[in-house]
């Protein structure tokens, strides 16, 4: 502000208002280089000149804007918070998240649009019957459906939406955040030219005075009576705080180590040569109390991702074969408010470090203040990630430091923060910002400059750029880290970029509130078969597993899906007559403001069951391929039609195999709605999908009505894209461990023959007509003659299909 000659007091009275009207949402006002501050600064001013002028009652009502209120179409006011520049995004948050909450399948209704294969490009027709239901304006459902009168549910005077254009139920697709730049060399060039992404995390401050200062190049920041000031990093027990540094990659690289406990807690560390010294963040799993080492030999002192199954997720970035910051521990609190230790806050809250998932790139976001060295010597990168940042252990005495391209370019702005696990977990990177420079969102507390001018410690020379080394942040040859069974490499061919960070997992992972019951007792004697030996599917009486699949197998000998079985499955996929209605919606819940809207309808799905520990057959019996994993050569690669990356087969594949599952973190759909409306904006980096093909059972308690979410921990389905309706996959729900269904894995089959090389590809069930999503729709490249995102110039808006 200070650079548009905004007097500091006159900008901290606005900001205040702003954050507190923002829900401190400091991602909000920093989006488009703090446009919003700046308008609600001018308004303010402007406010100020006509506010003589105005009658009493306007200036009531003047007053009332001041306040939040705006006007709508019939003059009348609402309290809605005054959101300069944001107001129809803030006004669809709700929406938004509840877009989120599609599935792919989404189970259900993610598929109301699709319609059969053609075999001669007609439009099938199932199609018909689509547009006939999406152009009634969302009735359609009722002509088919006659929905339970119930208490308490209030429709909010909006149509009831068909589940064929219904947002929620569709898949939730996000944008891919720009693509990566290469560094830039230091230019005088308004803030407002900084591309979204090119928003700097790290905050780069000025030298501060101290008596460590001799470690304050060496990159995270430590804090220091509140204000993070010191390099945390290389840093050694010792007595006068002589900067112990690596010397070598590997040095630096193990430095930042944490490790968890079995019962949910993390504790974080930072190891430094050879010396445990700072405690990071130590959480149990329960109600977020600390634990805090009293000594370095308490600290634990490896830095891994460690997620409790039976509650928080807590990761360390490693990457590259490098161990390189930790991330975040967060509570187990309803709401995933962030909970820093309290008396090793200092600690605690140095270092946060959080990869972005898809929306982020994949570059690796450094909350803490960070100093970029005035005189980086012979700095070697250790990782560049996403050609956007880069770690480097680095100089001659060994200290980390960060830097991003942006930090060439301009002072640096504390940003947003995408997200880890927990999407809900992250720290926004603005909470800390340095001493001079700092923000506190603490209510009522000093409120400085947002940005940095003018850091000496910006100016670097332009001669050490060409000694950064880009390296690729996920491994070539397999990005699943030794995960899978088999490697899944990763190509581009086009760029330099990688595929976007994110925790590998090869199994789907409770992220904290989600009920997901794997326990032997409750698997009955007809959900296992017993007293089966060796292979299930070759005998010649199909066992108790067969009956939940309609008494046979769903798999051949040959481990593929039987003909018939897979018929069933893309039938059910593309026909709308498959939905039900929840009496009492777990979805709707989640998002109810106080007026539960009516369920807009889930897909009932064909199971298949696998046998498992408590039946009596044999690892290798043919009744189990999901839980194999994958055993196809896959390969992530960079799609040239621009719908970013993309994941292909390197074989051919036959009809019906197997090719993978989606997995993620299992999230409530509380928590999931809780993420959205919490980081508006990660709609970029989530991927969920509802796990709702049992809603129909009767009532589920929040607990149990689930999904998944690949955002920021998830295996190679997460780079599967979309394709309208004549995909070739199709996702099946598979029960392995839970009969309850209130937890399945969700697989994906192919639904014809796939030669190598191709692109493997599903129907999210996206609408593209339905603009009235918050979730940025993506122009849809599936190149597909039934695409449903065609441009036709007749077609009316609100008919999704074709007449
Ligand atoms: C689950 S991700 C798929 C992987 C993604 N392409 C990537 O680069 O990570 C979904 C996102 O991919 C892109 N995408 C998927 N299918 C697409 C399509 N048919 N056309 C254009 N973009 C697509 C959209 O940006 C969407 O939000």
């Amino acid at each position: 502000m200070a650079n548009l000659g905004i007097h500091v007091s006159k900008v901290k009275p606005v900001l205040k208002k702003l954050l507190k009207l923002y829900d401190k949402n400091w991602e909000l006002i920093e989006e488009e280089n703090y446009r919003a501050l700046a308008d609600a600064i001018f308004e303010e001013d402007e406010n100020k000149v006509l506010e003589p002028e105005l009658e009493p009652v306007q200036r009531k009502k003047s007053k009332r804007h001041d306040e939040g209120a705006i006007n709508d179409e019939d003059g009348h006011l609402h309290d809605e918070p005054l959101r300069p520049l944001k107001r129809s995004r803030l006004r669809g948050q709700e929406t938004q998240s509840s877009h989120a909450l599609t599935g792919p399948g989404s189970s259900s209704a993610a598929y109301p649009l699709k319609i059969p294969k053609l075999e001669d490009g007609t439009v099938p027709e199932s199609s018909s019957e689509l547009q006939r239901q999406g152009t009634s304006g969302g009735n359609a459902r009722n002509e088919t459906h006659q929905l339970p009168p119930r208490d308490g549910i209030v429709d909010k005077g909006k149509q009831p939406v068909s589940p064929q254009v219904t947002n929620r139920r569709r898949r939730i697709t996000s944008e891919r955040a720009s693509p990566a730049v290469p560094l830039i060399i230091p230019k005088d060039e308004p803030i407002d030219d900084l591309p979204d992404y090119a928003v700097p995390l790290a905050v780069i401050l000025p030298e501060q005075p101290s008596e460590r200062n001799s470690s304050m190049s060496n990159g995270a920041a430590e804090k220091q009576n509140g204000h993070d000031t010191v390099a945390l990093q290389c840093r050694d027990g010792e007595v006068g705080g002589k900067d112990l540094l690596p010397t070598s990659h590997e040095g630096a690289a193990s430095n930042n180590e944490i490790a968890s406990s079995g019962v949910g807690e993390v504790n974080a560390a930072e190891k430094q040569d050879g010396h445990d010294t700072v405690a990071l963040q130590c959480r149990d799993g329960e109600g977020g109390e600390d634990i805090i080492p009293s000594s370095h030999e308490e600290a634990a002192s490896n830095v891994e991702i460690a997620l409790s199954t039976v509650g928080e997720v807590n990761a360390a970035e490693k990457l590259y074969g490098h161990d390189i910051v930790p991330l975040q521990c967060r509570d187990g609190e309803v709401g995933g408010e962030d909970i820093l230790p309290s008396s090793h806050e200092e600690a605690a809250s140095n270092v946060e470090i959080a990869p972005s998932a898809m929306g982020g790139e994949g570059s690796v976001m450094i909350t803490p203040t960070v100093n970029v060295s005035t005189e980086p010597e012979e700095f070697e990168p250790l990782l560049v990630e996403g050609s956007k940042y880069s770690v480097m252990p680095c100089n001659s005495n060994g200290s980390i430091n960060v830097m991003s391209s942006a930090a060439f370019v301009t002072p640096q702005i504390p940003g947003s923060q995408p997200c880890l696990s927990g999407l809900d977990d992250a720290v926004p990177a603005s909470k800390k910002v340095g001493t001079n420079d700092f923000i506190e969102f603490d209510d009522g507390k000093e409120l400085v400059d947002v940005v940095c001018p003018n850091s000496p410690s910006l100016t670097l020379d332009p001669k050490h750029l060409p000694t950064i080394e880009i390296r690729p942040a996920q491994d070539v040859n397999d990005l699943t880290k030794g995960e899978e069974c088999v490697n899944v490499s990763w190509v581009n061919n086009t760029t330099k970029e990688s595929p976007p960070l994110f925790h590998y997992l090869r199994r789907s992972a409770v992220f904290r509130d989600a009920y997901v019951k794997i326990s032997l007792s409750c698997i009955g004697n007809d959900d296992c078969c017993s007293t089966c030996m060796g292979n299930c599917i070759l005998s010649s009486k199909p066992c108790f597993c067969a009956n939940k699949t309609g008494g046979e197998f769903a798999y051949t000998v040959q481990g593929l899906l039987k003909e018939e079985f897979l018929k069933e499955c893309i039938a059910i996929s593309h026909h709308p007559q498959h939905f039900f209605y929840c009496k009492d919606c777990p979805l709707e819940r989640s998002m109810s403001d106080g007026c539960l809207e009516p369920c807009k309808g889930h897909l009932k799905r064909k199971f298949i069951k696998e046998c498992w520990s408590k039946c009596g057959c044999g690892k290798h019996c043919g009744n189990r391929v999901v839980q194999r994993g994958i055993t196809c050569k896959l390969e992530v690669f960079l799609t040239s039609e621009g719908k970013g990356w993309g994941l292909r087969t390197l074989e051919d594949l036959p009809k019906g195999a197997f090719v993978c599952e989606f997995v993620g973190e299992i999230l409530t759909v509380q928590e999931l709605h809780e993420r959205k409306l919490k980081y508006p904006k990660t709609g970029k980096c989530s991927y969920p999908i509802l796990l709702d093909a049992n809603w129909d059972s009767g009532v589920v308690k929040d607990k149990e009505a689930l999904c998944l979410d690949a955002g920021s921990f998830g295996n190679v389905a997460r780079f599967i894209n979309h394709r309208c309706f004549d995909a070739n996959l199709v996702e099946i729900p598979v029960e392995v461990e839970c009969p309850d269904h209130h937890y399945y894995h969700l697989a994906f089959f192919t639904s014809r023959e796939i030669a190598a090389q191709e692109e493997l590809t599903w129907d999210y069930g996206i609408n593209f007509d339905d603009h009235d999503q918050p979730m940025e729709l993506f122009q849809c490249r599936c190149g597909s003659k039934f695409c449903r995102n065609m441009k036709r110039s007749n077609r009316s808006t609100r008919s999704p299909i074709a007449r």
